[in-house]
Order: C-alpha cells, then structure tokens, then sequence
C-alpha cells in the first residue's frame, strides 16, 4: 500500500509528459495552425520593420536624397506593417487562449473523471485536500504551458528565426558569429531545468500537504476547537509552510542566478564582439551605418525574445512538474472493483449469498474470517457485535467497494463481480449511519438528477418515509436548500431524507447502517416506521446497535473480531446466553437506567 502511495510522489519522465501534453492539444489542430499562421505573419511584419529604417537611412538619409513618393511610401510602409502586426499578434494571443483553456478544461474533466472511478481504498490513503490540490492548482500550472509558455515559446522561435535571415541577409560573417551564442543559452536552459524541476517538485507537494492540512482543520474545525488544538494545528501548519517557503526560495535564487544574468552577460560580450568587428573593419573600409543600426538593433531583438523564453522557462518546468503530478494520478491503477466477464445478470430476487469471506483491507491484517452466510428474497438478516467487529466490511463488500482476498459473495446465485455497475447500483439501496447530502435543494437530494425518478415519485417516497410531514413545513419545501453536506439539516431529518432517496430508486436489496445519533423520541419512532415499511418485500441486511430493533430479523449473526461466533434468530440467540444476550442484557440495563418507568 505503501508502495502505491510513493508512486503518486515519483516524478514522470519530463519528455513523457510533454508528449502527452501535446496529445491534448492535437484536437485543436485546426485553431492551432490558424493561429501559428497569424503568429508567423504578425512577426514576419515586426522584422521587416528595421529593414525599412535601413533602407531610408542607407538610400535616402546618408545620400541626402529626399524624393517624396519613396518616403511617403516607406512611413506608410512602416506604418502598416506595424498596424498589421498589433491586429495578428492580438487575434493569435485570443486563439492561443482560448485552445489554452480548452485543454484545461479536458484534463480537468479527465483527471476528475479518473478520480471518481478510483477504488476507496485509494481514499483511504490518499489525503481529500491533496486530491483537491493536484486537481486545481496543478491543472492551473499545466493551463500556464499552453497561455504563457507555448505561444511566448513558438512566438519567439519564429522571432528568432526571422532576425537570424535578417541578420544573414545583411552580413553573412557576422551572422555566423551570432549563431555562436546559441548553445551557450542551450547550455544555460538544460542546467536550469535540471536543477529546478527538483525544486518545483517540492514546492508542488508542499502545497498539495498545505491544501491536504487546511482541508482536515476545515473539517474538524469544531473537534480543534473543542479540544483545543488550534496552537498545534497552528505549529504544524507553520512547518509545512516553512518547508514550502524554502522550496521557493530555492527555485527563486536559481532563477535569478541563470534566467537573467547570465544572458544579460551573453549579451553583452555578444554587443562588444559587433562592436569590435565594425571597429576593426572601419580601418580598412567605410561602415556602412544602416547596416551598423540593423545589426545592433538585431541584436537587441535576438535577446528580448532569448530573455522572454528564460522568463517562461521556470512557469515551462512548473508545469511540466504539475502536469507529470497529474498524470501519475491519471494512471493510478487501484480502481473501484468493477464486472469481470462477459454475461451481465439481472438482480431480480435478491437472494444474497456470502461464501467463506476472507478480506483484509491492508493485505497483512484479516478483518473478516471465513464469513458464509445466506439471506433470501424478501428476508431480514441482522449483523451485531462490537465496535470494529467487521460489520461494516462486510457491508463494503456487498457493496462491491473492496474485493475479498478470499471466498465469494453471490447475488441470486450470480457472482458479484459479474453485475453491471448500474445494475448493482439500481438494485441496491444503502443507508449509511451519517447520511450524506449534496449541497443543492432537497428535490435533488432525492431524485439525484435521475430523469426516470418524476416529480410525484420524488413526493411519493417522501411521504413512504414519513419525510414529507418536515418537508411540508418548511417554506420553500421541496426547493428548500440543502447546505454542503447537509448542515442545515438536523441528523434526524437528514436520515429520513437518505431513506427517501434510496427508496426513490426502488431497490431490490436494501443495506442499512443503524443511525447510533441520539435523536427524539417522535423522530426516532419515524425512522423506526420508516424503516418497518423500507424493509417491507425487500431483502435487507441491517447492522444494528440497538437490538431491540432487530427482534423479527430472520436471521442475526454475532461477529466478534472479524468471525461469526454466533447466528439464530434473536429468541434462540437470547437461549444460548452467549455474547449476544450478554449485549441484550447490557443494552437493556442501560436503557432501564435511562428510562427508569
Ligand atoms: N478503510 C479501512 N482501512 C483499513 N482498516 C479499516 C478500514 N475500515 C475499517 N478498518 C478496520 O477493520 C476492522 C473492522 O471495522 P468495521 O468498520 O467493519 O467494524 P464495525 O463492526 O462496523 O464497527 P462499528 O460498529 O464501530 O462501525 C477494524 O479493526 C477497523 O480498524
């Protein structure tokens, strides 16, 4: 398991990632081309700029020519090379940005798409807020690669390309002098990526331990509260800030070192090196200064877009880093246990079946024991025994979230593994102790969106449920809003709402985890006749806390350290004074002190 988790850490091969990054971006070919033709047009006009100004000082300013056709022609030359060039830059720069974040918008959606299909026992190792992280912030950093790297990159490369025919065009000789400097700068990029991509892991997975830290306070916010652990969650907070702080620097010092000084230094030797060759070739010959001006202003040129790419170099290696972290979550292999085979098996009885179940979550530790049972269509089968018996393992068995190490868990005398997941879903309702709500209205929360749930089915298990009578009461009713996880809701109310969502879908096998929440007497006793009606016709595996629920279970077993050490039904469990009416006996001493007439 360990394992698995480390794997999440592990960098990607950078060149993997970037080939997989240019697989999004292949749909948008077409946007793309356009887009490139516009970026080459727009620079081709601002490099034939210089070589306009050349011409006018070489032919007419030096000569002490001043025709007036030639020159007007020229400034609207000028002029209109300029203007045309703001128009193609400004339209390449939207479809750059709108390709940009259409990718985004894909890698979310897949990434989001894997996530869900991800197995809980990835989610019970992997932090929510580092989740949370890796799908926001480094699918935000990856978004960077496409609106500020790639078209600032591609830009410039033609830039350069352009200024290096120029510069040919102009002297051949010292062309080739400039296109000396070309591997130093590759020199300089390839330490830079080297050095910082170890720096933008680290920052990367400290802010992924940051979101995962602040997602846990924000949960428990009343538990730190309570127990007054703010000046703890404080100190460790600090740490993991601190720790990311440091990565920063780090990366922040090395960019400063290599992205600016060091091409400034090229630059200027690059300067000097010019220099002296008009020097040295003004003792033998006349200078030309036109071509003096468009070397130098070349020059110029060649290390803006140099320095432009260094700027984008360290968002480029950021991105590469967040998009690698991406990826590893992409290809995370622990998915939710699907159907194996070919058949697909309707559930229509609801016979259910467990046959010598072995499971350990961990893979060293069983936490049930060669567990056989059989519920038949429409019967009740009651699961009790301590706390961390193995009653809700078994429960996330049935409910296909885990597979057993051993043993099999049949459905109307079908494999498990064997059911289509909408088939397994429809057929089988699960209530859980802390029933879950989205944030939405209470209309929602019971149809889920579901087109073939209609509105008089929503009302129609509202009421089988006995929620309506609360519903009816508030203002809005059935818009009424629901709060993230359904904080504005008493437990009571929220446990009606779930039954009233699961009994929606009408399933065929019904899954109950008892609410131990202390709720009041009057809405107690509506879950208990919800329930009563719920169970009605359905099979129903139930695991109960309080056994005075269970009394007309078919069937109870008794689990005690992940083993069934006893089964009958409740009287002849009562008659064999094992564990079972030892917890009885308990449960109704307590409920004697509680109750005392
Ligand atoms: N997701 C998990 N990962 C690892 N171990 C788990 C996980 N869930 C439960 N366990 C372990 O499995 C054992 C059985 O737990 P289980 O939740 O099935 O008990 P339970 O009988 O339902 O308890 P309770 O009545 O308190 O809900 C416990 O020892 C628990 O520590």
């Amino acid at each position: 398991m360990k394992d698995r988790h480390a794997y999440l850490l592990e960098p990607l091969k950078q060149s993997l990632v970037f080939k997989r990054l240019l697989a999004y971006a292949k749909p948008h070919w077409k946007w793309l081309t356009v887009a490139f033709i516009l970026l080459v047009g727009g620079t081709g006009a601002e490099i034939l700029g210089p070589i306009l100004v050349k011409i006018f000082i070489d032919d007419y300013l030096t000569q002490g020519i001043f025709d007036t056709q030639p020159l007007v022609l020229l400034a609207a030359g000028y002029l209109g090379l300029h203007f045309s060039a703001a128009i193609m830059n400004y339209a390449q720069l939207l479809m750059f940005q709108k390709v940009a974040l259409g990718i985004i918008q894909e890698l979310r959606i897949d990434v989001f798409k894997k996530v869900e299909k991800l197995g809980l026992s990835f989610f019970d190792q992997f932090p929510a807020g580092g989740l949370v992280s890796r799908i926001t912030n480094d699918t935000e950093q990856v978004k960077e690669l496409y609106v500020s790297v790639m078209a600032v990159f591609v830009q410039n490369i033609v830039f350069l390309i352009g200024v290096f025919i120029a510069m040919f065009y102009l002297n051949v000789q010292l062309a080739l002098f400039c296109l000396f400097i070309l591997p130093f700068l590759v020199v300089i990029m390839q330490l830079y990526r080297k050095f910082s991509s170890r720096y933008y892991a680290e920052m990367s997975e400290k802010l992924s331990q940051l979101n995962a830290r602040l997602n846990e306070s924000i949960q428990g916010m009343a538990i730190i509260q309570v127990f007054r652990q703010e000046r703890r969650m404080n100190r460790e907070f600090q740490e993991i800030n601190q720790k990311h702080h440091e990565a920063w620097y780090k990366s922040i010092k090395l960019d400063g070192l290599l992205l600016r000084p060091a091409v400034d230094v090229i630059s200027i030797l690059a300067l000097v090196m010019v220099l002296s060759y008009f020097g040295i070739v003004s003792l033998n010959s006349p200078v030309e200064i036109g071509v003096l001006y468009a070397f130098v202003n070349y020059l110029d040129r060649f290390f803006e877009p140099v320095n432009q790419m260094m700027q984008r170099l360290s968002i480029f290696q950021q991105a590469l880093i967040s998009a690698g972290r991406v990826f590893r979550l992409m290809d995370h292999d622990e998915l939710a246990p699907g159907k194996t085979g070919t058949d697909s098996p309707g559930i229509s009885r609801g016979v259910v079946e467990f046959k010598d179940v072995t499971f350990s979550y961990d893979g060293k530790q069983d936490v049930l024991k060669n567990i056989s049972f059989k519920v038949k269509e429409g019967g009740t089968l009651a699961l009790v025994g301590h706390t961390g018996s193995g009653k809700s393992s078994i429960i996330n068995l049935l409910m296909r979230f885990y597979t057993p190490g051993k043993g099999e868990i049949l459905i109307d005398g079908h494999s498990l593994t064997t059911f289509e997941d909408k088939e397994l879903r429809e057929k089988t309702g699960l209530v859980l102790q802390d029933p879950f709500l989205f944030f939405g209205d209470i209309r929602h929360n019971i149809k889920l969106y579901d087109d073939r749930i209609s509105e008089a089915d929503v009302i129609d298990a509202a009421r089988f449920v006995h929620a309506d009578s609360f519903i009816d009461r508030m203002p809005q009713g059935y818009d009424s809003p629901v709060g993230e996880r359904g904080s504005t809701f008493s437990s009571g109310q929220r446990q009606l709402l779930s039954f009233a969502r699961t009994m929606a879908k009408k399933p065929k096998i019904l899954i109950l985890d008892e609410a131990t929440a202390s709720v009041d007497t009057e809405t107690e006793t509506e879950i208990q006749k919800a329930l009563e009606k719920m169970r009605l016709g359905r099979t129903t595996i139930a695991i109960a806390h309080r056994l005075s629920t269970i009394k007309d279970a078919d069937h109870i077993l008794v689990l005690h350290q992940g083993e069934i050490v006893e089964r009958g039904t409740h009287d002849s469990l009562l008659k064999e004074e094992g564990l079972y009416h030892k917890m009885y006996l308990l449960q109704q001493g307590v409920q004697k002190l509680e109750n005392p007439l």
